[in-house]
């Protein structure tokens, strides 16, 4: 190896996001293609702290484009978010001479890059999660996949409460942020959506709209309801005593993490995973890389985690003046 040989290293923090293999295979090939040593850090900050780490090669990230899950694993590591943490986590990156670290993740995950870039290691993040809730960025890896497999599930939902004339009340992931939410509501047609960012009234919200449609002949309703909102057993029971509609709730949980990841996220955390080596090859941290008017660019990580999230009101208010 020669002196002058640039090492970065690659992790995947947080809930692991369908995609997040491509993004990884585009870090370490772009990586070694500009001559650099790579490092895959296996389960997040976790890795940094416990010295988990392996030298990659081209073939390390062979046959991982088409997988869900994360190769290198993920954490939430509590550990980690300390300023003990943060300083053993730079040491362990200086003592096997690496100056760089992707980070592949979600808010969270970007603050401990910030963490990491003040301690002295240059961090990159590539926005990895299903919840698209990184407000710098149109666009989360991971997100196509989850809404993918969401309306899939919601389709299968519809068949039966169609078959039986009843409601379902369907909770979909997303604890601060109503993005899945909005759009599995509107990709499946469903009757009334209840999301965190939107205040909202069950008799209102919900109640309203369900007698609203019932009226012009509609007999079986999907309600979409963001996991911050919560709460769908006791509205399917409030909803089947209040109307007389027999009423189901399902959570569809951890089923939208998973599976293989669409063209979308395939080809965005290729883009987003090689934009990241290009700032690491020129030493520029703490900057996150994202999508803007379709386009991959990148922002500083302080003016990205200040940005405050817009809900799409527009969305939503077209989801409510269509699902009737
Ligand atoms: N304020 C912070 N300072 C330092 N590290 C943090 C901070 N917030 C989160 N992290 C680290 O990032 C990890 C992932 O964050 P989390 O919010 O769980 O997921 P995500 O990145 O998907 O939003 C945390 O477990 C922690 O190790
Ligand atoms: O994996 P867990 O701990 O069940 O977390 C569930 C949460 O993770 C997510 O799936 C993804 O969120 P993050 O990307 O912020 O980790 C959320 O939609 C959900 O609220
Ligand atoms: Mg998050």
């Amino acid at each position: 190896m020669s002196q002058t040989q640039k090492s970065i290293a690659v992790l995947t923090s947080g809930g692991d996001a369908p995609g997040m293999n491509a993004a990884v295979r585009a870090v370490v090939r772009a990586g070694i293609n500009k001559g650099m040593k790579v490092y895959g850090v296996y389960r997040g900050y976790n890795g940094l702290l416990n010295g988990d780490v392996e030298e990659m090669n081209l073939r390390s990230v062979s046959d991982i484009i088409g997988n869900g899950g994360t190769m290198l694993y993920t954490a939430r590591s509590e550990e980690y978010a300390t300023p003990q943490g943060i300083q053993r986590a730079a040491d362990f990156c200086r003592s096997i001479g690496v100056s760089g670290v992707v980070v592949i993740g979600g808010d969270g995950s970007f603050r401990g890059a910030r963490c990491l870039t003040n301690a002295g290691i240059n961090c990159i993040g590539v926005p990895g999660t299903i919840d698209n809730d990184i407000a710098c960025s149109e666009y989360t890896v991971g997100f196509d996949t989850a809404m993918n497999t969401a309306i899939q599930m919601v389709d299968r939902i519809r068949d039966t409460a169609q078959s039986h004339d009843r409601c379902s009340i369907v909770e979909v992931m997303g604890r601060r942020c109503g993005d899945i939410a909005l759009q599995t509501g509107i990709a499946t047609g469903a009757t009334a959506i209840l999301v965190p960012e939107v205040q909202y009234n069950i008799e209102r919200d919900v109640i309203a709209r369900i007698i609203n449609t019932q009226k012009t002949g509609k007999k079986h309703f999907i309600v979409v309801v963001a996991e911050g909102v919560g709460g769908v057993r006791d509205l399917a029971k409030y909803v089947e005593q209040r109307l007389g509609i027999e009423s189901r709730a399902t959570i569809l949980g951890h089923v939208q993490r998973g599976g293989s990841p669409t063209l979308r996220d395939r080809v965005v955390a290729s883009e987003m995973g090689f934009k990241a080596v290009e700032l690491l090859e020129q030493n520029i941290g703490n900057r996150v890389v994202a999508m803007q008017g379709g386009k991959i660019v990148d922002l500083d990580i302080n003016e990205a985690l200040d940005m405050p999230r817009v809900f799409d009101e527009e969305l939503y208010k077209i989801a409510m003046t269509i699902s009737i």
